[in-house]
């Protein structure tokens, strides 16, 4: 008997969303099946979609190419996996190949079935070495905190919730405990037929927190063996990337830890996802298929449920945090998630008092102005830590000549080079354009070029300058440190600088957003933001959610050991430089009152029409001039004449990026918005095969790619 199957291979990229290609077999493939087909000259990895016994009409049968066969010993992917692919394909706008293909670790294209089955042995050995994953270990592994009582209510809740949960729970108010409950809880879930259950938890990004991974292993691996918990993120090396996954796959992992790429881990059992911080941008991928691994968790967890409800079992999903994104708070207040909420810190300490520094009543050109700085002294002596947070890195965002006006642009792209100090150089954040500092203007010959602003470099040089006078209990100078993607770039480094904050060997912490992020320090007092100013008028609508939730989560590092702030007698502080002390977000941020902050720009967005009450989607083009890439997405607009809801549909200007050129790309894009969310993906379905012929338009000539961003984050 012969087989037809139709395997999704990587095509690229906009090759059609539904794509597939028929091949010949002599066996009957499950679908899910990962085979190696022969494509052009080449011989890839593919996935079976379909398997039928009929060629399809259209296939010429004679000229069909035969699979060239499976990979042996390795489980199909399940049908749950094909349909979150299928999904997210469609609603992303890419093609199925594409999504699914990126999806799976890259050494899989590569390896041969001798050398996947000697992988897939080293594994089976590691899995027999460890506890049986069937029967847990005592509970005397389980070195839990006593639960507080808020907790103790999150979770029973947890136990009946019907819909995903949205844990608001405050900074420091434990809800790391919560998911390691209730991880527990589904991983010790008996589970009918021979099912290992598992839990996927997500980060934004798993550098930044070492703590979390940490405190997974060292509940867990006791629990279940040492290759319990695995992570799935890009710093990954490829070997390791595989191993992580054919351990999710084979059930041998118990818990997945990764960034937004886990979401398409292959989990068979999972019973449980955590999606932490759940309002960070990360989630959003900026490239490929832009999707959004928290909204494909929700999709995800729904899946898993709808295939488990005859079985009386689900997924559950918990969607964590203190400031969480106007999407999910809407949807929590329109009863479609359940909100639970952790207004308490541990131990009963108070969230940080505001203290707001209005920059017209200080000395002219002050760094940090007197009474923050007197603030931080005082903190210093009395053995406290402070953490202050400026949103740009490098020593100053502009070199300068005085004399002619010459600035440190980049020749590749509308921006300036920044200039780093450390080791002398200009580089471009935008394509990475780099060279040694001149020492005269380029321009002019003068020899005065100087900086112009101040970045956390030069930052940490004045901060350091400033307490000069300043020490510590034990007499010696305060010490000052720097946090950004600069200093952490080595492997291990941020660990060594995180390590050098827990320990009191660093009083002050210099950074950029990075060191606002899910840290539980237990000594910080005092943090202070000092450029926040620059995002309270920003255009983007989303730019006071962001600042918000920036503000509220470096507040949050503040006083988290209610037992320390005891001892010290004070209370901790959030420290905020601003032209603006007027400014309504202040009020709010002062009560810490996330959901009126929340109500009243849910309020504007409804008046306006904006996310979530309308859907968005952006059409990117880059071209090697700005005239083809606006003239593509023209053209675009025109042929969109006629195609399914257009007049429900708003098609905006094209316009230029606000950085216009990178790396010597021209950039242009369309916003596209339409108030139902069902209308706007049958719209830009049907607008996909216009898209493509528009290409070739002779008026575009020059474009170098183009994308669909659909629910974008920044417009
Ligand atoms: N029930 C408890 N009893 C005592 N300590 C606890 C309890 N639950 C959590 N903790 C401790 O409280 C601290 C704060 O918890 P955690 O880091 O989970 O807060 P969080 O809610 O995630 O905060 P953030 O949103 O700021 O990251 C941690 O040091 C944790 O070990
Ligand atoms: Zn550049």
């Amino acid at each position: 008997m012969v087989f037809w199957p139709s395997v999704i291979v990587a095509t690229p990229a906009h090759s059609g969303v539904g794509h597939t290609l028929s091949y010949r077999s002599e066996f009957l493939l499950t679908p899910g099946t990962l085979v190696r087909v022969p494509l052009g000259t080449r011989e890839v990895l593919g996935v079976v979609w379909d398997c039928p016994n009929a060629a399809p009409e259209d296939l010429n049968e004679a000229k069909a190419k035969n699979v060239i066969g499976a990979l042996e010993g390795l489980p199909p992917l399940n049908a749950r996996w094909l349909r979150l692919i299928r999904f997210a394909s469609q609603y992303y706008q890419r093609g199925l190949g594409e999504v699914a293909l990126a999806a799976l670790p890259p050494q899989l294209r590569e390896l041969d079935a001798a050398q996947l089955a000697r992988r897939m042995k080293k594994r089976a050995k590691l899995a027999t070495a460890m506890p049986d994953g069937d029967t847990p270990a005592s509970d005397a592994a389980d070195t839990g905190h006593e639960l507080s009582e808020e907790q103790a209510q999150a979770l029973a809740a947890l136990e009946t919730a019907q819909a995903p949960v949205l844990l608001f729970g405050a900074t420091g108010s434990g809800k790391t405990e919560v998911y390691l409950r209730a991880t527990r809880r589904a991983l010790d879930a008996t589970a009918p037929g021979n099912v290992t259950t598992q839990v996927l938890v997500m980060v934004p990004e798993i550098n930044l927190t070492p703590q979390l991974e940490a405190r997974f292993r060292e509940r867990f691996e006791p629990v279940y063996g040492a290759g319990a918990v695995v992570c799935l993120h890009s710093g990954m090396t490829p070997a390791q990337r595989l191993a992580s996954w054919l351990a999710a796959h084979t059930g041998g992992a118990r818990i997945v830890l990764g960034t937004r790429m886990a979401i398409f881990a292959s989990m068979p059992g999972l019973r449980l996802i955590v999606v932490d911080e759940e309002h960070d941008p990360s989630y959003k991928s900026q490239e490929g298929a832009r999707y959004s691994a928290r909204d494909l968790a929700v999709y995800r967890a729904k899946l898993e449920s709808d295939a488990l409800a005859g079985q009386g079992q689900r997924c559950l999903i918990i969607l964590g945090s203190a400031t969480p994104s106007l999407e999910s708070w809407h949807a929590a207040d329109q009863g479609r998630y359940l909100r639970l909420a952790m207004p308490a810190r541990i131990g009963g300490g108070a969230l940080p008092r505001l203290r707001l520094v209005d920059m017209n009543h200080q000395p002219k050109g002050a760094v940090i102005a007197p009474p923050l700085l007197a603030a931080m002294a005082e903190r210093i002596e009395r053995g406290e830590q402070c953490l202050v947070l400026l949103n740009r890195r490098g020593y100053a965002p502009v070199l300068a000549c005085h004399e002619c006006g010459w600035k440190s642009g980049c020749p590749h792209c509308s921006a300036y080079r920044v200039f780093h100090k450390l080791d002398r150089t200009l580089r471009c954040h935008h394509c990475g354009f780099t060279e040694r500092v001149p020492r005269a203007c380029p321009d002019c010959g003068n020899l005065d070029i100087a900086p112009v602003g101040r970045g956390t470099e030069q930052l940490e040089e004045q901060i350091a300058q400033l307490l000069a006078g300043v020490k510590r209990p034990d007499g010696e100078p305060p010490r000052v440190a720097r946090m950004d993607a600069d200093t952490t770039r080595l492997k291990g480094s941020l660990e060594t600088q995180l390590a050098a904050l827990h320990s009191g060997e660093v009083d002050v912490l210099v950074g950029t957003q990075m060191i606002a992020k899910g840290h539980d320090f237990r000594r910080i007092t005092l943090v202070a933001g000092l450029n926040a100013d620059s995002a309270l008028f920003a255009s983007d609508y989303r730019a006071p959610e962001r600042l918000f939730a920036l503000l509220m989560q470096a507040a949050g590092r503040a006083g988290r050991d209610a037992a320390f702030m005891g001892t010290q007698g004070g209370a901790s502080e959030m420290w905020i430089q601003t032209w603006y002390p007027q400014h309504p977000l202040f009020a709010t941020l002062r009560t810490h009152d996330f959901p009126a902050f929340a109500t009243e720009q849910l309020e504007e967005r409804e008046s306006a029409a904006m996310p979530p009450y309308g859907s968005q989607a952006l059409l990117r083009a880059d071209a090697r001039t700005q005239a083809a890439a606006q003239a593509f997405l023209n053209i675009a607009a025109d042929q969109a004449a006629g195609l399914p809801h257009r007049d429900e549909i708003t098609l905006y200007p094209a316009v230029p990026l606000s950085i216009q050129r990178v790396a010597n790309v021209e950039r242009a894009q369309m916003l596209v918005e339409c108030a139902s969310r069902s209308e706007l993906q049958r719209f830009l379905a049907a607008w996909q095969p216009v898209l493509h012929a528009c290409r070739s338009a002779p008026e575009a000539k020059g474009l170098v790619r183009w994308a669909v961003d659909v629910d974008p984050l920044t417009i």
